[in-house]
């Protein structure tokens, strides 16, 4: 149950984000800028071409400060040690996680692969966040693993909000769903065991276009460019499509990897970049997955 408390508590540990949603998402957590400065930005955000919305959700956050932050943080990251290692510590203080230092060579990949580097609160946190601004109701998870994301996300939608959480794995999806009844939210989620891809295909032939508000993606890393064209047709316009770990620790910024998952989330990192159906932010997150989880993708 320890797992969800970080969601529970989103808005009492008094992080300050400004989210800004017109042509991208821009996501900072002010408080948590100098701890978190170094570590990558993993995930896109990425949202239909369509609404010019403002959302500041803290007062106390101006632009000014916003510029200052984002060129502090490229002074800190420009002065790393080229020779350095991506993966800087495996951290116990947080659960075991894998963390990785921003090099020259990764940053450089992320001013050339992301139209705004942004800064970001950590990984459920910002699925949860993503989940109340966008008022969602109707919610797509691809790779359920043992709920720890899709509990944040049930969790932060409304009483007759519905998740449609997708896994190949049963054993995984038992320890989920004992989670979801144990938080109150089972009634929130409609499991879908089976391939990711089959599933979203069906629910396409049910008539389910358009229908959905928000998707966050972290199955079969090979398999994202057919799950995101999938995904358009299910996600209405000005929903949300959240895509794990698209810098896979790091490996697709680095020329001498070149294994078929890394070209592939490469390829669909640079598509992306030029595909204008969409816009497109690059979040942060402070963690990295546990390495044990790499063993399900
Ligand atoms: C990294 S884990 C997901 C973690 C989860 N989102 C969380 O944060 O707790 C990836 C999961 O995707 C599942 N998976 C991999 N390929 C899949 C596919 N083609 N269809 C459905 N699930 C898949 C794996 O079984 C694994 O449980």
């Amino acid at each position: 149950m320890s797992q969800i408390t970080p969601q529970k508590f989103i808005f009492e540990r008094h992080h300050r984000l400004l989210i800004r949603i017109n042509s991208h998402i821009s996501l900072f957590s002010t408080n948590r800028f100098f701890e978190s400065d170094f570590f990558v930005y993993q995930r896109f955000i990425v949202q239909f071409n369509s609404t010019q919305r403002f959302y500041s959700l803290s007062s106390h956050v101006s632009k000014s400060r916003f510029i200052k932050l984002n060129n502090l943080r490229r002074n800190c990251s420009l002065s790393s040690d080229a020779a350095a290692p991506f993966i800087v510590a495996d951290d116990e203080k947080y659960g075991n996680k894998q963390v990785i230092s921003i090099t020259p060579r990764l940053y450089d990949y992320i001013l050339a692969n992301v139209r705004e580097p942004p800064v970001s609160p950590d990984q459920a946190q910002l699925l949860a966040m993503l989940v109340q601004i966008l008022g969602a109701a109707r919610c797509i998870e691809l790779g359920v693993y043992t709920g720890y994301s899709s509990l944040a996300i049930a969790l932060a939608l409304p009483e007759s909000g519905c998740l449609v959480a997708c896994e190949r794995d049963a054993k995984s999806l038992e320890v989920a769903k004992r989670y979801y009844e144990l938080a109150g939210v089972l009634h929130k989620v409609s499991v879908k065991h089976g391939l990711a891809a089959d599933v979203l295909k069906s629910m396409i032939s049910n008539g389910e276009t358009c229908s959905y508000d928000f998707a966050f993606v972290d199955a079969e890393k090979r398999m994202n460019q057919e799950y995101f064209e999938l995904l358009l047709q299910l996600v209405r316009v000005g929903g949300v499509i959240v895509i794990d770990n698209v810098l896979w620790h790091g490996k697709v910024a680095d020329p001498l990897v070149n294994d078929a998952k890394t070209v592939s989330i490469r390829n669909f990192n640079r598509n992306l970049l030029a595909d204008d159906r969409v816009s497109i932010s690059l979040a942060r997150s402070k963690s990295i997955k546990p390495l044990n989880r790499d063993n399900h993708r």
